[in-house]
């Protein structure tokens, strides 16, 4: 199936605020999606990218700014809005009673496609998330990675030609989540579908076509990975020093280098000649070394001063958890 795309921007956001009480979870930020994309948002726990996700879906009103998708305003036009956008949410959806093919159909009728042309999606969609076997059975039966690829088959049963994704693969392992970005790519070449998704593991964005770096509400950077990674990446050199003493002295020696340190590791900017002199020189105080080169972990780092792989969930996370489930509290 081909989809002829309006000449506009499949989604456009213009400097959209929204504060929780004292929290401001997005600050000014504007970008635009092309259509037909794979467009990631990444950043940790917290950077916003639910609150942003939200308000293109129309759950969630902006303080200030304009949000379009098409030609439509998220606040003015939701309805409309709405009609384009399939929505996968972190938290799964499913009615668990009915089959497969029941969720399918109910989102279906939902949107108004008619019976027919319900049943040629239906069909499709199971066979392109291959749960076309389970068609008949209770969808709490299915595993979490199985769960996940009806959660996107069914955000497609209206034909809508952007998909968002809020962090699609979390908590699913590693092969799963290579199937289910084979489906979103795809969904793309077939159905010339338009994906934005939010994601903080690192390694998925590499195949995106572009990756929107936020972080405490703002946009810091905004290009295609490998043009990022030429811009904002550094080697870096991992240092796990052998006692507390040697962690001192190597902190205090290269203190210029110093990209960030913690009680374990510390990570210095590096290039091919440092790193063998480094060795050369600091072989005896040290347990472990890695020389990482510039990747999307180093461009987080060096625009944010941190390190991704630290925003696991958190007691914090947990509460925000509630917080989006239905009570509004203040940071
Ligand atoms: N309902 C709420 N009430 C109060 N604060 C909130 C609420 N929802 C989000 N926040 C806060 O707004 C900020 C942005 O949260 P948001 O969920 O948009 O980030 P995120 O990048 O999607 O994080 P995650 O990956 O955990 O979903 C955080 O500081 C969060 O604690």
């Amino acid at each position: 199936m081909t989809r002829a795309h309006s000449p506009g921007p499949a989604i456009r956001v213009e400097g959209v605020s929204k504060r929780y009480g004292r929290t401001l979870a997005l600050d000014e930020v504007s970008f635009e999606v092309r259509c037909n994309e794979i467009f990631a948002l990444l950043g940790p726990n917290g950077a916003g990218k639910t609150s942003l996700l939200y308000i293109l879906c129309t759950l969630l009103r902006p303080d200030s700014g304009v949000a379009l998708i098409g030609e439509f305003d998220v606040s003015r036009q939701p309805l409309a809005a709405r009609r384009r956008l399939g929505v996968v949410f972190q938290e799964p959806s499913l009615d668990g009673r009915l089959t497969v093919y029941e969720n399918l159909n109910l989102h279906g009728l939902v949107y108004g496609v008619p019976r027919k042309l319900r049943r040629q999606r239906i069909d499709q969609m199971l066979a392109l998330v291959e749960l076309t076997t389970w068609a008949d059975r209770p969808a709490r039966s299915l595993s979490s990675g199985m769960k996940r690829r009806l959660e996107i088959a069914r955000a497609l049963i209206h034909d809508s030609e952007i998909l968002l994704l809020d962090e699609p693969t979390v908590g699913l392992d590693a092969q799963t989540r290579d199937r289910i970005w084979s489906y979103i790519r795809q969904l793309r070449e077939e159905r010339q579908v338009t994906v934005l998704v939010t994601t903080h593991y690192i390694e998925e964005v590499e195949t995106c076509d572009r990756v929107c770096v936020v972080d405490h509400g703002k946009v810091l950077a905004l290009d295609k990975p490998a043009v990022l990674k030429r811009n904002h990446g550094q080697q870096l050199l991992r240092i796990v020093p052998k006692t507390d003493a040697d962690h001192a002295s190597i902190a205090a020696r290269y203190a210029a280098r110093l990209q960030r340190q913690d009680e374990n590791e510390i990570i210095l900017t590096s290039d091919d000649a440092f790193s063998e002199n480094f060795l050369a020189e600091n072989g005896a105080l040290i347990r472990a070394l890695s020389i990482e080169m510039p990747s999307l972990e180093s461009v987080f780092l060096t625009l944010t001063g941190r390190d991704i792989r630290d925003h696991e969930a958190s007691p914090r996370d947990l509460t925000k958890a509630f917080g989006k489930i239905g009570g509004e509290h203040t940071g």
